[in-house]
């Protein structure tokens, strides 16, 4: 079973960088013609499935989309799940779970166990209940080739108060969870690999007021999903100085600048993104 780390690797290798978000907003559902439902919903979610697939790394359902519609919803995005799997894309189910351990075992469970019907790749989980509540989520990182995107730094505004806190230890929030994600990575794969946990870390940040420093390249190489591009006013062309010497396993992510425009057009957006961050990191498309 190769872990998730090593199959990021694998995308970073044909570098493929673009983590192609499927929000399927309300406005964005009457833009591309289809009805606020389950059943829109998931029309636009296989549509950017079939527009990601072979060009971006991965795709990042926002579940809260899905979830607005109960039952008829969750339905809606395994039909949207297993085309993703289908197509070989990685998925990253967006579904920021934190809760004390045993019931953030549940959800770890829920999202990431071979043969559940919502199983992705990996997820993004809140640590602010403490890291060592994801625990639950270790066993399937472990043996099932699964990941974490542990949210650090995020890229909204109302969040900085809250990340630049200063622990005892003098590490801000965002740090110590940074650090965290490292200390698993070192702990479980080899020092030349790309680790299984990641950060998020949003794109409209400086970083460094975060007390992260971007000119350390972790190693196992720290996955970084960067949420925060297109519409929230983040450059994709300032992704290299953005995250500097971790820009190498950043997977960037863009949503609504990508689904806006309607239906028609779509697989053009996201080629295009994918070639901009690509030229950004790697000065080529
Ligand atoms: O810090 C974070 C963490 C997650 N998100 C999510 O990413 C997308 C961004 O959508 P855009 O339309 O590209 O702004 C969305 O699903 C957020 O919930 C984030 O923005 N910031």
């Amino acid at each position: 079973m190769q872990s998730f780390g090593a199959r990021l690797a694998a995308e970073f290798a044909a570098s493929r960088h673009l983590c192609a978000g499927i929000d399927p907003h309300a406005p964005l559902l009457a833009e591309w013609g289809l009805d606020d439902s389950a059943a829109g919903a998931e029309r636009m979610g296989r549509d950017v499935v079939a527009a990601a697939a072979g060009v971006a790394a991965c795709v990042k359902p926002q579940i809260s989309f899905y979830e607005r519609f109960g039952s008829a919803g969750f339905a809606a995005l395994e039909r949207v799940l297993a085309d993703a799997r289908g197509a070989g894309l990685l998925i990253v189910a967006d579904v920021k779970r934190g809760d004390i351990g045993s019931t953030f075992a549940a959800y770890a469970e829920a999202w990431l166990a071979p043969g559940s019907p919502l199983e992705a790749d990996a997820m993004t989980v809140a640590p602010y209940m403490g890291f060592d509540t994801l625990a639950g989520a270790f066993p399937y990182v472990r043996s099932h080739g699964k990941g974490l995107f542990v949210l650090a730094a995020t890229s909204n505004p109302e969040a900085r108060d809250v990340q630049t806190a200063v622990r005892g230890d003098g590490q801000t929030l965002a740090a110590s969870m940074v650090a965290s994600a490292n200390a698993f990575n070192t702990a479980e794969h080899p020092a030349d690999s790309v680790g299984s946990v990641g950060v998020v870390l949003g794109a409209t940040l400086t970083l460094a007021d975060f007390g992260i420093d971007t000119t350390v390249r972790a190693t196992p190489a720290l996955p970084v999903l960067a949420p925060g591009f297109g519409h929230q006013g983040a450059r994709i062309e300032d992704a290299a100085e953005i995250f500097g010497g971790i820009g190498h396993a950043v997977l960037a992510n863009e949503s609504r600048s990508i689904l806006s425009g309607g239906g028609e057009g779509l697989a053009a957006r996201v080629r295009d993104r994918a070639d901009r961050i690509t030229e950004a990191l790697y000065g080529r498309s």
